[in-house]
């Protein structure tokens, strides 16, 4: 997209007609390729041609001439043109699809072509082009004064309208969380702006598209708002200030209609987005947690293909949407609890067996609304609305959100129309014709029936010419080039009667027509075209017809998607026995044999073992963990085990453990071992701070945070030194709830100074020289570190192993006899100094004025002692 297109540097009125059309077509696409279609196949041409032959590794033609210059060209063939379609946007190109829409027959010079929708990554709404369990988001995002950014983002196959306002340095996390494919922005952002989100493009592969500044208008965006929802205010919504987001919006709407090439009717719902009302994600969370990608960067296994038994691609997309937005309110979670609660009695299992097969009904309902869908997609709309039907009377509405979607799952009432309009199973697309049942139209029947009369009447010409001509084996058939024909061989010609005119010589024989067969040839060949246009008609008119109830397709897409989810998240819990989370007002994390779900899921499928449930107690007198035990001993999986129950719990999941009661959580915070991210040329250790820094900036006493051996990577003072720091920090100012593992065992002293931290350790035992890992979280701080044992399982050579040995008992006799008492954590001196000390203080009330060199000498003598009392 950044690359600059080559110019056709020529005069366009020199160019043949045909090119100067195409050249038009161009001039209002910048930036995108141009399908244009000739015939059978899309072509493209001059730099596009060029840059598409790279991409698709396709053949660069030279044809003809236009402007006195042969005209470079690539082409793909229409009918695989989705795979074409499917690998460009991979690569972030977008690519404007020109149709021809004038009539061929009629047309004096090029046949009228227009471009009739806009493929770009983040507005795709071809079923064959998505994947099916994630979205392709369109954000837009707008740069703000003072610092603020209205965003405004949209997935147009939900059609679910999202806005809101962030500070400027939080747009970054925005960005991560709302994850678009496409990002656009105006073409008067400022440079640093520019360079922040091509920052972003290169660290998350999204697409960015530049926008005109006309377009990111806030009273534009308002009114294409007020608009869009059919309202008088965003009042409701609580929109009405978010100027900066309307603006976004403005943009948004206009680009999503460019794409689709015309009005997104079936966007009808807003929402807006709040920072302060999710449970905070930032990215590194989602990573280090493998919420959704391993640290590979691989789906599976994760957090969310662990959960994701979903029977549909709505559900499935819905459940990620859940996994990664939680609200820091608990309403939305204890109704879905109180929904699983009830699904799992046993209605799991029917809803199931119902949604099972259901077709993507919330895309194919975007389809319909954007005039898009396929004839094939309809008929699977309407076995999905007899399905729901049968939902509606399996769910049993007793719970108030099992009963809201009860109602949404009524479907409206057009699956009569869809009865009565579409064959069983009619072709793919309509221009092939075979789409509309037979009986919806008695213009369309009566077309048909002269084209099934054709084979009778055929049959009977054949046997009537072969008595007048006798002509035993003359033949009366069909091509598609040179139409109906009667075949004669040749020995047999001279039997041929007057009538007969020549329409092909074969080798073994001609090929006649006669003035009956001509009549019927044009009457039968109009029959077809005729039928197939009336057919097309039909189905347009079927898209109208279908229009007003697109509203209630979306809430029953809604609803499905919904309740598979729910189905799913009980099927978890009793597949996988867990238990439901408690909430409580008062802050604080019990978990009770609490498990890391995904490793127990990989030791049961690996047969390494059953996984070691742990319990974990934080509170307000209790906030901190200092976690110690040996490498692989368990310290990230119990760190992770916590925040995972928390999250699921958040969503509206049962929980992993035998009990959980949790108190109110605004975020969870990690800072785990990574790799270097070099793309950003970071080393490890900046990274780390940097990631730490974050952390103390933006917890609050109602936040989790896990930190895994910080301060690893720098020199052992400089760590443990950070690293007391950073636990501190943590435990006197932000007061959140913190597991922090470390390998510093001078850690372990910290708990002794700090009322609110506990030293817990992971368990092993050795047997002989070889370490047992217990994986059991037990008070007080482990009893030593098993370094060289692990090393020695890890397969380190003897020699190595017993040099290290040795190196760690002189090590360890030089510490003892040289170790100097330093306090890791005493309060930096300016804490110390917060006020005047009792010496100044003491100083300050003399007024030596009034005093007799006697007095004063006294009280230099007590300043003094104040100095130093010994
Ligand atoms: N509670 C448990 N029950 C059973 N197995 C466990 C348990 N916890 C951890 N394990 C096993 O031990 C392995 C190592 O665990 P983990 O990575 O949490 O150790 P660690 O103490 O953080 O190690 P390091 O300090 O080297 O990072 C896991 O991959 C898992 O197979």
């Amino acid at each position: 997209m950044d690359e600059p297109e080559t110019a056709v540097a020529v005069p366009p009125a020199a160019h043949t007609p045909m090119m100067q059309q195409y050249l038009s077509v161009k001039a209002q696409h910048p930036g995108t390729l141009v399908f244009y279609r000739m015939g059978d196949f899309y072509e493209l041409f001059y730099g596009d041609a060029e840059k598409a032959a790279r991409l698709l590794d396709i053949t660069l033609t030279r044809r003809g001439n236009s402007a006195g210059q042969p005209v470079v060209m690539a082409g793909v063939p229409f009918h695989s043109v989705e795979n074409y379609l499917a690998r460009l946007i991979k690569l972030g190109e977008s690519v404007a699809i020109c149709e021809q829409v004038g009539d061929v027959a009629t047309s004096k010079g090029p046949v009228e072509r227009k471009v009739v929708r806009v493929v770009t990554p983040g507005t795709l709404t071809d079923t064959e082009l998505l994947a099916d369990k994630s979205e392709a988001m369109l954000l837009a995002v707008h740069q703000g004064s003072r610092h603020r950014c209205g965003l405004a983002w949209l997935s147009v196959t939900q059609g679910a309208l999202q806005l809101a306002e962030c500070a400027g340095d939080e747009l970054e996390s925005w960005v991560a969380r709302i994850a678009p494919s496409e990002l656009i922005y105006s073409a008067d952002a400022t440079a640093a702006f520019g360079q922040r989100l091509k920052a972003l493009r290169f660290s998350s592969g999204l697409s960015l598209t530049e926008r005109p500044a006309f377009q990111f208008d806030a009273g534009l965006g308002l009114r294409k708002l007020l608009e869009q929802l059919n309202t008088a205010t965003l009042t409701a919504w609580g929109a009405d200030e978010l100027v900066h987001a309307h603006a976004a919006s403005a943009a948004l709407l206009a680009y999503a209609e460019h794409t689709q090439g015309r009005a997104l009717t079936h966007v009808q719902s807003l929402q807006v987005q709040r920072d302060d009302e999710l449970v905070d994600l930032p990215v590194t969370t989602r990573r280090n947690l493998e919420l959704v990608q391993t640290l590979r960067g691989e789906d599976s296994p994760t957090l969310f293909s662990l959960l994701d038994t979903c029977m549909t691609g709505m559900g499935s997309r819905l459940l990620k949407c859940w996994l990664l937005e939680p609200r820091r309110d608990r309403t939305q979670a204890q109704e879905r609890l109180d929904a699983v609660d009830s699904l799992r009695g046993g209605t799991w299992q029917r809803l199931r067996a119902e949604l099972k097969g259901l077709s993507d009904v919330e895309r194919i309902t975007a389809r319909t609304a954007l005039r898009q869908v396929r004839p094939r997609e309809l008929v699977g709309l309407r076995q999905s609305l007899e399905k729901a039907r049968q939902l509606a009377l399996a769910s049993d509405g007793s719970t108030a959100l099992l009963a809201r979607l009860q109602a949404d799952l009524a479907p409206p009432p057009c699956d009569a129309l869809l009865q009565r309009a579409l064959m069983e199973e009619p072709a793919a697309l309509v221009r092939d014709g075979g789409v509309i049942a037979a009986g919806h139209d008695a213009d369309l029947d009566e077309l048909r029936a002269i084209q099934d009369n054709a084979d009778g009447f055929l049959i009977e010409l054949e046997q009537r010419e072969r008595a007048r001509t006798g002509i035993a084996n003359l033949k009366v058939q069909f091509n598609r080039v040179h139409g109906f024909y009667i075949e004669v061989s040749q020995g047999q010609l001279d039997k041929v009667p007057g009538d007969y005119r020549r329409r092909q010589t074969l080798k073994n024989a001609e090929r006649f027509i006669t003035p009956e067969l001509k009549t019927f040839e044009d009457k039968a060949l109009s029959a077809q075209e005729r039928a197939l246009a009336r057919e097309k008609f039909l189905y347009e008119q079927l898209l109208d017809e279908l229009q007003p109830h697109v509203p209630a397709l979306t809430r029953l897409a809604r609803a499905l998607a919904s309740l598979d989810a729910l189905c799913a998240l009980a099927e978890r819990s009793l597949t996988l026995g867990w238990c439901r989370p408690q909430f409580m007002k008062e802050p604080g994390i019990e978990i009770t044999r609490g498990r890391h779900p995904v490793v127990e899921a990989r030791l049961a499928e690996t047969s390494g073992g059953s996984f070691i449930a742990n319990d974990t107690r934080l509170g307000p007198k209790q906030r901190m963990q200092v976690i110690t035990g040996p490498n692989m001993g368990g310290k990230s999986t119990y760190m992770r085990q916590v925040a995972i129950v928390c999250l699921l719990a958040a969503m509206g999941s049962y929980v992993p453990a035998s009990a959980c009661r949790l108190g109110p959580m605004d975020a969870i915070h990690t800072r785990i071992g990574a790799a270097d991210d070099l793309a950003n040329a970071q080393s490890t250790f900046m990274l780390e701070m940097t990631e730490a820094a974050q952390i103390l900036h933006s917890a609050t006493p109602q936040s989790l945070v896990l930190m895994d051996e910080i301060g690893r990577g720098t020199s052992t003072f400089d760590g443990l030194a950070l690293a007391s720091g950073i636990a501190a920090h943590l435990h006197d100012k932000t007061q959140a709830f913190t597991l922090f593992a470390t390998h510093y065992f001078e850690l372990t002293e910290f708990p002794a100074r700090h009322h609110a931290a506990v030293n817990v350790h992971v368990s092993a035992t050795e047997s002989g020289a070889d370490i047992v890992f217990l994986h059991e979280i037990q008070p007080g701080p482990a009893s030593r570190s098993y370094g060289i044992q692990v090393a020695r399982l890890a397969g380190m050579p003897a020699a190595v192993v017993n040099h290290a040995r040795h190196a760690l008992a002189s090590l360890e006799r030089q510490q003892e006899a040289a170790r100097e008492q330093v306090d890791l954590f005493a309060a930096p001196p300016e804490a110390v100094q917060a006020g005047p000390s009792p010496a100044e203080a003491a100083l300050a009330a003399l007024d030596p004025d009034t005093m007799s060199p006697r007095e004063a000498l006294d009280a230099l003598y007590v300043l003094k002692k104040k100095l130093d009392p010994k």
